[in-house]
């Protein structure tokens, strides 16, 4: 698929936002911050990417996920966990970039700090009845009714 892409920040020219192999799932996205910002322990900032997007299309969305090394091994992860984009969001977007840990974390201008993944989704017809006509195994069995082993 094809999607409108706008780069806000001339910054990015040189770091344009590409899947870096050819099986990559997430395009990375940079910190569009003017000077190094130091996330305190358990602090959250909303940070620019430089980067819009337009998926146009209702039958998909993007999510911000964080980046694996980071969240690993320096508890940079995200403040709202996933980010959503709807199909038709046309402004910049944004990362909450929470550190989780103990530790202040500096983030660098332009590090590559989460990633969006484009996904189908499905819009459901709400079809609203009093009762679920066919009963299922689980019904409303869950938080751990199947057991641990
Ligand atoms: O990490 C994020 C999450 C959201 N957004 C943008 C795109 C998304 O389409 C819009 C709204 O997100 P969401 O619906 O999750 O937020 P809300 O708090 O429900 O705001 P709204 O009332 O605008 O829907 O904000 C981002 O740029 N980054
Ligand atoms: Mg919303």
């Amino acid at each position: 698929m094809r999607i409108d892409c706008r780069l806000l920040d001339a910054r990015l020219r040189q770091f344009q936002p590409a899947y870096a192999t050819g099986g990559s799932a997430g395009l990375d996205l940079r910190a569009c911050i003017e000077a190094p910002l130091t996330l305190a322990a358990n602090a959250c900032s909303l940070l620019p990417t430089g980067l819009a997007i337009h998926l146009a299309d209702p039958g998909y969305a993007a999510l911000i996920l964080p980046r694996s090394g980071l969240g690993h091994k320096h508890g940079i992860v995200l403040g709202n966990l996933v980010g959503l984009i709807d199909s038709d969001y046309q402004g910049q977007l944004m990362v909450s970039a929470w550190n989780r840990s103990s530790q202040p974390y500096t983030i660098e201008p332009l590090e590559r700090i989460a990633q969006l993944v484009i996904v189908p989704v499905l819009q459901a017809q709400l079809n609203w009845v009093d009762d679920f006509e066919q009963p299922s195994a689980r019904g409303a069995g869950g938080y751990g009714s199947t057991g641990r082993a």
